[in-house]
Formats: structure tokens, sequence, C-alpha cells
């Protein structure tokens, strides 16, 4: 697994953030305009011509493969390409803020056209990873171990609407490696959606010690520098 240890600061992420945000956002409102517009064929010709020019301007200097997840000293992950919550990720449903209090992750959301299955309802896939992402969280923070996910278990008790949903995730209980955890998606009217996970942290991963151990060497090159 690529992990990678980067040297920076929470100002430093935060002014980052501070561009990389609204232009993502950006991003999100042409996938939805781009869904949604009656204009003719020759503005969608002209958009398009637009459209690649600004593809072309971004690619003139470009990453290999994919972002990676980095983290810094403090052990914030910065996945900025993630498909659930990627802060560059134009394609990842609008669902940042994400709360954590004794083991347990809220979050609200807000999904319009481009999250669509069945008419005016959301997409299936689309509820699970969203909820998969939040139950993840739920494991991964409230008990400060990294967890990929084992097992995913997704009832849909009634269609989702497109529009405002609140969800949560919570620990129920954990066995050495394994967090067992639930969560659900709702709307004002109650749960669309329950779902249960075995999130299990791998073997492989770096253990917190190994964390430290890179920590202590950004630090000793420091003070080299
Ligand atoms: C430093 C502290 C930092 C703390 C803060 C962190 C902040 C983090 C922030 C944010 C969190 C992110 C949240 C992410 C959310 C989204 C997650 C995803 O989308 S993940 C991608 C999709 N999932 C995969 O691709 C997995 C693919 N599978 C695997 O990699 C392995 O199979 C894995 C890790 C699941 C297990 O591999 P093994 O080698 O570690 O496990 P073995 O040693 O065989 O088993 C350990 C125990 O787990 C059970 N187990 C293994 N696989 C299982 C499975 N698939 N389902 C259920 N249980 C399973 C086994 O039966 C065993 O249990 P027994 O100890 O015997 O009781």
């Amino acid at each position: 697994m690529n992990f990678r240890l980067v040297d920076l600061s929470a100002e430093e992420i935060a002014q980052q953030l501070s561009v990389v945000e609204p232009l993502t956002d950006s991003v999100r409102g042409l996938i939805d305009a781009v869904i949604r517009t009656e204009v003719d064929d020759d503005e969608l010709n002209a958009a398009r011509e637009q459209i690649d020019a600004i593809v072309a301007r971004l690619r003139t200097k470009q990453k290999p493969g994919s972002f990676g997840v980095q983290f810094t000293r403090e052990l914030s992950g910065l996945s900025w390409g993630n498909a659930a919550v990627g802060a560059r990720n134009g394609i990842a449903p609008p669902m940042r803020i994400v709360h954590h209090e004794d083991g347990r992750a809220t979050c609200d959301v807000e999904l319009g056209a481009a999250y669509e299955g069945p008419g005016g309802l959301v997409h299936g896939g689309v509820s699970a990873m969203l909820i998969d992402q939040l139950l993840g969280e739920a494991a991964s923070v409230g008990n400060g171990l990294p967890c990929f996910t084992g097992t995913l278990t997704v009832k849909y008790l009634r269609p989702t609407p497109l529009g405002p949903l609140s969800m949560s995730a919570e620990t129920v209980r954990r066995e050495g490696r394994k967090i067992f955890v639930r969560g659900e998606i709702c709307t004002a009217d109650g749960p669309t959606v329950t779902a249960e996970a075995i999130m299990v942290s791998p073997k492989e991963l770096p253990s917190r010690d190994q964390i430290m151990k890179l920590r202590a060497e950004l630090a000793a090159q420091d003070g080299q520098g």
C-alpha cells in the first residue's frame, strides 16, 4: 500500500484546501450543468471546446497515476482523490463535513442530479458508497485504527430521494482487528437505508510505531536542515 508522510502544517493544508475546494465545487457545478442543460447543439459544442482547453491547461503539470493517500506528522490523512470524500474529486458527493464524537460519525449531504439511479432517486451504489465511507470513518477514527471494508451489508428499506440527507454510523463492538459497525441514511421522514459492516484493520498497514518512526525521521531531517 502506498503510504506517504508529507511535511505540511495545518495552516498549509488549510491554504491548499481554500484553493482546491472551490475548484472542485466548480467541477461539480459543471457536471450538474451538463446533465441538466437544455441549450442547443451549437452551444454544447462551444462549451466542449472551452472545457477541452481547460483540461489541456491543467494537464501541463500532472501527477502520474492517482492522487494516493498522504499522511501528515499529526497523522491526518489527505485522501484528496478519494471517490467518496476527495477534496479534489468533483465526482465525490459533497460529504466533506463529518462529525466524530464517541465513536459515532455523522454527516449531512445534499445529492443532486449526478447521483440519480431510478428517476428522482439516489442510485443504490451511491448510497452504498456513502454509508461505506461513513462506517469506515466511524471504525477508523473511533478506534484509532485505519480500517478497510471487509464485509458490507446494505438494506434498502425504501427509495432514497435526491435532496438533503443525513447519515450516521457507530461502532457496535471490536474483536481484535475486526470492528463491527452499523449505520443509516435518513430523510426528514426517517431511515431509507441501513447498513452493517465488518471493518478490518489490515495486518500489512504501517503500525502506529512505524508511523511514529517515520515522524521521528522527518524531525531528524529538520534538525540537520
Ligand atoms: C495510525 C492511527 C490513525 C487512525 C485514524 C485513521 C484515519 C482514517 C480516516 C479515514 C478512514 C477511511 C475509511 C475508509 C472507508 C472506505 C473503505 C474502503 O473503501 S476499503 C476498500 C475496499 N476494501 C478492500 O479492498 C479490502 C480488501 N481486503 C483486504 O485487504 C483484506 O482481505 C482485509 C484487510 C479485509 C483482511 O486482510 P488481513 O490479512 O488483514 O486479515 P486476516 O488476518 O486474514 O483476518 C483478520 C480477521 O478479519 C477477518 N476477516 C478477514 N477478511 C474479512 C472480510 N472480508 N470480511 C469480514 N471479516 C474478515 C478474519 O476472519 C479474521 O478474523 P479472526 O481474527 O479470525 O476472528
